[in-house]
C-alpha cells in the first residue's frame, strides 16, 4: 500500500493559481542575465537565494519586478515556461492555468507579443510532448493606472484566442478592485473569464468587491474573507473557487507559520479551496511540495487530497471534455488506492 507522501505525489494535479515570472528559478535567471549581457545586482546564485526574504508582499514584489528585467526575448519566455511545464510533468500536474503579467514586459519597452508568442510555443510543446495541457490569464498589474490596464486590454486583441481570462494582482494595499471595474467590464464583453487577487493582505472587502464589482468567476488566495462570517457563508453558498497558496502565505507573512494557515478552517467552512504554488521559485516549493507539506501538517486523508484535486479540476477553465478526463483519472486513482 502506498503512504500518503506516495499518494499525493503521483495523483493527478490541477494548478490554477501560477505566475509564470514567479517560476524563474536562480540558475536560469543567471543564464538569461548572461545570455543577454544584463548584470544582476548578485554575485553568485546562492547570494540571490539568500535574498529571498521577504517580511511583506512588496518586498516579494520589488525583487521579483527585478528579476523579470532579465526576460527580453520570445525565446526567454519560451525557456521560462518550459522549464516550468517539466516541472509540471515531473510532479504529475496535468493541467495549470498560468498567471503572466505583460505590463512588468511592456513597460521595459518589450512587445506583448514577443512574450505571448513565446508562452504559446512552449504550451503547445507541453501539451503535444508532455500531455500538461494549460491556459493562460493575463493579469493587470493593480499599483498601476486603470488607463495603462485598458491600454494593456488593447494590445491583447490580436492574441485574444491565446488567453482565457484576465486577472489582477501585484499591491493589494491601496489598490482595491474597485479601481479596475471598467477594464474587467471590456474584458468581459470580449467574453474573457475573470478573476482576481483579493483577501492576501488586503481586507474582506476586498474579496467581496472583486467579486461583486469585477464579476469575477474565481478568487485568487481570499484568505481573509474569513474576517467575514456573512462574506464566508455566501462564498461557500454560491461554491466560488478560491485558489489558496499555502507556502506564499508563509513567506509573505499572510500567517506566521503552515500549521497557523487557516485552511483546515476554510475547509470546514465549505469553501471551495484549491492548493496552489503562487511563485514557486522565490517561496521554496511548486504545487506538489505544498501540497505535500499541507497533507503532512493537516493529516489530510487520500480522500481530502483527492477532493481538493477535484475542487481545482472543476474550477478550471479547461474544457468539459478536459474536465471530465482528468476527474476519471483521479477517481481511478484514488479507487485503486483505496
Ligand atoms: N502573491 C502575489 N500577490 C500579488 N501579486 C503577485 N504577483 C506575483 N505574486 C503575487
Ligand atoms: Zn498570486
Amino acid at each position: 500500500m502506498l503512504n500518503i507522501k506516495q499518494f499525493v505525489k503521483n495523483i493527478p494535479k490541477v494548478e490554477l493559481h501560477l505566475h509564470i515570472e514567479g517560476s524563474l528559478e536562480p540558475e536560469l535567471m543567471f543564464s538569461l542575465a548572461e545570455r543577454n549581457a544584463i548584470s544582476l545586482p548578485y554575485s553568485s546564485v546562492e547570494q540571490l537565494k539568500q535574498a529571498y526574504q521577504f517580511n511583506n508582499l512588496q518586498e516579494f514584489l520589488d525583487l521579483y519586478y527585478q528579476g523579470a528585467e532579465v526576460l527580453q526575448t520570445e525565446q526567454d519566455f519560451f525557456d521560462l515556461a518550459w522549464a516550468y511545464y517539466q516541472t509540471c510533468q515531473r510532479d504529475n500536474v496535468l493541467h495549470t492555468e498560468i498567471f503572466f503579467d505583460p505590463q512588468t514586459h511592456t513597460e521595459r519597452g518589450i512587445d506583448i507579443g514577443t512574450v505571448i508568442k513565446g508562452l504559446m510555443r512552449a504550451k503547445q510543446q507541453a501539451y503535444q510532448q508532455l500531455g500538461v495541457s494549460s491556459e493562460y490569464i493575463l493579469c493587470f498589474l493593480r499599483h498601476l493606472s486603470e488607463e495603462s490596464a485598458i491600454q494593456t486590454l488593447k494590445a491583447a486583441k490580436p492574441y485574444l484566442s491565446d488567453i482565457v481570462g484576465v486577472g489582477l494582482d501585484s499591491s493589494e494595499q491601496g489598490h482595491p478592485p474597485e479601481k479596475f471595474q471598467r477594464v474587467f467590464a471590456m474584458a468581459k464583453q470580449l467574453g474573457l473569464e475573470r478573476v482576481a487577487h483579493a483577501g492576501e493582505e488586503g481586507p474582506a472587502a476586498n474579496v467581496k468587491n472583486a467579486w461583486q464589482l469585477l464579476d469575477v468567476s474565481r478568487i485568487d488566495h481570499g484568505v481573509r474573507c474569513l474576517e467575514d462570517e456573512e462574506l464566508v457563508a455566501q462564498l461557500a453558498e454560491a461554491q466560488i473557487p478560491l485558489t489558496v497558496c499555502p507556502f506564499s502565505n508563509v513567506k509573505l507573512k499572510v500567517v506566521s507559520n503552515l500549521s497557523e494557515h487557516p485552511l483546515p478552517d476554510m475547509l470546514s467552512k465549505g469553501l471551495a479551496v484549491t492548493i496552489n504554488s503562487d511563485d514557486p521559485a522565490y517561496f521554496g516549493g511548486y504545487l506538489l511540495a505544498n501540497l505535500e507539506a499541507c497533507a503532512e501538517t493537516f493529516a489530510w486523508t487520500a480522500q481530502q487530497i483527492a477532493d481538493l484535486c477535484l475542487t481545482a479540476v472543476q474550477a478550471s477553465y479547461a474544457s468539459e471534455t478536459r474536465k471530465r478526463e482528468l476527474s476519471q483519472l483521479i477517481d481511478n486513482y484514488l479507487a485503486e488506492f483505496n
